[in-house]
């Protein structure tokens, strides 16, 4: 690790670690108390000059035994199921865990939904920096029960990259069962661990696979990879290593793969709608609202309008594609879907002359629009 990126992690006073439900839990199935207490040992110490925010995993594979599942189950109904009885029993063993050292949790558990809408994610981040402020130790995970395909982030990894930009963190710690990013999966011998990644360069020419044998976690190393490149793009460094490695990696010794800040940082919510919400419909622009949009960030008017797809309401988010079929930005739309056809390529002004003032609103404000330029290491 270079000396600059070791001062990154040491100097980092606001950190997210986010932990992987392979680390969590038994081969037998079930939460492993152990390894839990070993974890928040390591929180523990190392909250005692910078705070922490925990996003731990976990509640899905915690609720497989008690409801007599042999394994992962594939449909979210039972998934969900598996989550409602896991997260009471994750977040149990955790506060048992802290209480040890006097220390209490917060939970909070969030969906996209909930925090790509501005008033939502002021609320989110006024919770968590108050937890914060406060002592406790907020727990985050996604809010499994209630999260349907539509909304779901579905892995951990990139939810904890949006939290550690939500709460303007100064690092992410990504801890999984394998110590870093290795150049091909490491269940194949001869591959090795790649320990630094400045950009997307250093990226070329490695496979990144699937999730591990235990077969409890979601993405395997792909989503962190995502992840990496969300949290390095937004300013914010990554260490990613196994949860046996957590002390060394909060210490700044060198472990894992550390990947560098790509971006610059900004506390824009925007973030949010690009890379956690799935978009309820499709807006065709002509070239001249694409050149607005994306040149002169402007707002999206009706008479930019070719065509409408999907089943939307107002504050749905939806993408803004060109005249090719390319999605260019992704927003928040003012008007249900079944409002729009008839304002397709009108000018506001007529509009308002024969619908009324309402209908002189953007379709797509700029405030609630995000360019969708691939970002960071993938892209
Ligand atoms: N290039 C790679 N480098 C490291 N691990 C990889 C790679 N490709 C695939 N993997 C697999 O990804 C797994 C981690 O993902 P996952 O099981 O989802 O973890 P978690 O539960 O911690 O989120 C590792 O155990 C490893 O087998
Ligand atoms: N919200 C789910 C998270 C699933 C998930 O991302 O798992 P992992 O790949 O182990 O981080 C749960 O708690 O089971």
């Amino acid at each position: 690790m270079t000396t600059a990126a070791r001062q990154d992690v040491v100097e980092a006073r606001r950190v997210v670690v986010k932990v992987g439900s392979s680390s969590l839990t038994t081969a037998a199935g079930g939460l492993d108390a152990d390894r839990v207490d070993a974890l928040v040992d390591v929180l523990v110490k190392a909250r005692e000059d910078r705070e922490i925010v925990l996003v731990s995993s976990g509640a899905i594979a915690a609720g497989l035994a008690p409801l007599g599942l042999p394994r992962r189950p594939r449909d979210l109904a039972r998934q969900q199921a598996a989550a409602s009885v896991g997260q009471g029993l994750l977040v149990a063993r955790y506060t048992a865990s802290f209480a040890r050292y006097g220390i209490r949790v917060g939970q909070v558990l969030l969906t996209s939904d909930d925090v790509s809408r501005r008033a939502h994610y002021r609320n989110a981040y006024r919770t968590l920096d108050q937890l914060l402020a406060m002592g406790a130790l907020p727990v985050v995970n996604e809010n499994d029960t209630v999260a349907t395909d539509e909304i779901r982030f579905g892995d951990n990894d990139r939810l904890a990259a949006l939290v550690a930009h939500l709460v303007r963190a100064d690092l992410l710690v990504l801890l999984s069962d394998v110590d870093g990013l290795y150049d091909g999966d490491p269940r194949t011998p001869g591959t090795s661990l790649i320990a630094e990644v400045t950009g997307p360069r250093d990226l070329e020419g490695v496979s990144i696979g699937s999730a591990g044998k235990a077969g409890v976690g979601t993405g395997g190393m792909v989503t962190k990879v995502e992840a990496a490149a969300i949290a390095t793009g937004a300013g914010v460094p990554v260490v990613l290593t196994s949860a046996v490695h957590a002390a060394d990696a909060l210490a700044g010794r060198p472990t894992g793969t550390h990947f560098h800040r790509t971006g610059k940082r900004s506390a824009d919510r925007l973030l949010w709608l690009a890379h956690a919400s799935a978009p309820r419909g499709i807006l065709r622009l002509d070239a001249g609202a694409v050149r607005a949009v994306t040149q002169r960030h402007s707002s999206l008017l009706p008479a930019g309008l070719t065509g409408v797809e999907g089943d939307f309401a107002a504050g749905d988010p939806v993408d803004l594609v060109d005249e090719s079929g390319v999605a260019v930005a992704r927003g928040l739309v003012n008007y249900d879907a079944r409002e729009l056809p008839r304002l397709l390529g009108r000018s506001t002004r007529e509009l308002a002359a024969e619908l009324g003032a309402a209908y002189e609103r953007e379709v797509v404000h700029r405030d609630d629009l995000v360019l969708l330029r691939r970002q960071g290491l993938t892209g």
